[in-house]
């Protein structure tokens, strides 16, 4: 990581995330361009047109990819150079469950972050039962995931971040697909997570009531502040883009 960005962050861990000086390039462009954020608020949502880079900040924010430039820490951990704690700080949860569940039952698909973590088999199984149960959902133990619906993935997936005690969940848009009832039961979920909240979402509805909202633009913070009149001016632009046709032009 390039040392020019000026990185006054603290190790604060009861800071969401903050980032000083962000850029990530892919194929000589850039996704993400000096992003400086301080984030205390524990429910943040994240919001921007399609390709404005939400999904390279989740992957920045969990660790997955490293910046090109500047520094990100979590909840005071740096999680480009401890990827450990990084897995422990931060779960994320995918727009497709179907690309995270691995496993024939959902017991074992909650067991194996337990396990990998160092928790004995007896231990995980313990904690497992711990997690259905908390869920209310102790009879899906033996269920095979390749069974369930989409809504009863994604809520094994949230099960198997929990699991694990994250400090931080991020979301990635994880109503994509699933109905208006199923949507509302996963966000009462999601409201009792006591894991503070980044919310990658297209739909201002589902950021309502969250304490701060970032406008992605391009790859930079078009507008960053309190939940009400971020979301009002991004609703309106969006539906003002709506009235225009720009998917019809290729690039390149
Ligand atoms: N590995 C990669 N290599 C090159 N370009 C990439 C790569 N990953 C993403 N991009 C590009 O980066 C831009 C931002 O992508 P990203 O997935 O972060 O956007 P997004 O805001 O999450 O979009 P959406 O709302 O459609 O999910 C897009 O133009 C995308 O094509």
């Amino acid at each position: 990581m390039q040392g020019e960005a000026v990185i006054s962050q603290s190790v604060d861990p009861s800071v969401t995330f903050e980032m000083a000086g962000v850029s990530f390039l892919r194929e000589g462009r850039a996704l993400l361009t000096g992003l400086d954020l301080c984030v205390p608020e524990r429910r943040v949502g994240i919001v921007g047109r399609n390709g404005s880079g939400k999904t390279t900040l989740a992957r920045v924010l969990s660790g997955l990819v490293v910046p090109d430039r500047g520094s990100v820490r979590v909840c005071g951990v740096d999680v480009a150079e401890d990827r450990k704690a990084a897995i422990r700080t931060v779960g994320i949860l995918f727009q497709n469950p179907d690309h995270q569940i691995i496993f024939p039952t959902v017991e074992e698909e909650l067991g194996f972050g337990l396990l990998q973590a160092g928790a004995s088999k007896p231990e995980a199984a313990r904690q497992v039962a711990g997690i259905l149960a908390h869920f209310d959902k102790s009879h899906w133990a033996k269920a095979a995931t390749h069974q369930l619906s989409q809504g009863q993935k994604q809520l094994v997936c949230l099960m198997a971040i929990i699991a694990m005690a994250p400090k931080v969940v991020i979301l990635d848009e994880p109503f994509s697909g699933l109905d208006i009832p199923t949507r509302a039961q996963l966000t009462r979920y999601f409201d009792r997570i006591n894991a503070a909240l980044i919310h990658i979402s297209h739909d201002p509805e589902a950021l309502r009531g969250y304490e701060r909202v970032i406008w992605l633009e391009d790859g930079r913070i078009r507008q960053d502040g309190a939940a009400t009149p971020v979301l009002a001016e991004f609703t309106k632009h969006m539906t003002d883009l709506g009235g225009h046709d720009d998917i019809s032009d290729l690039a390149g």
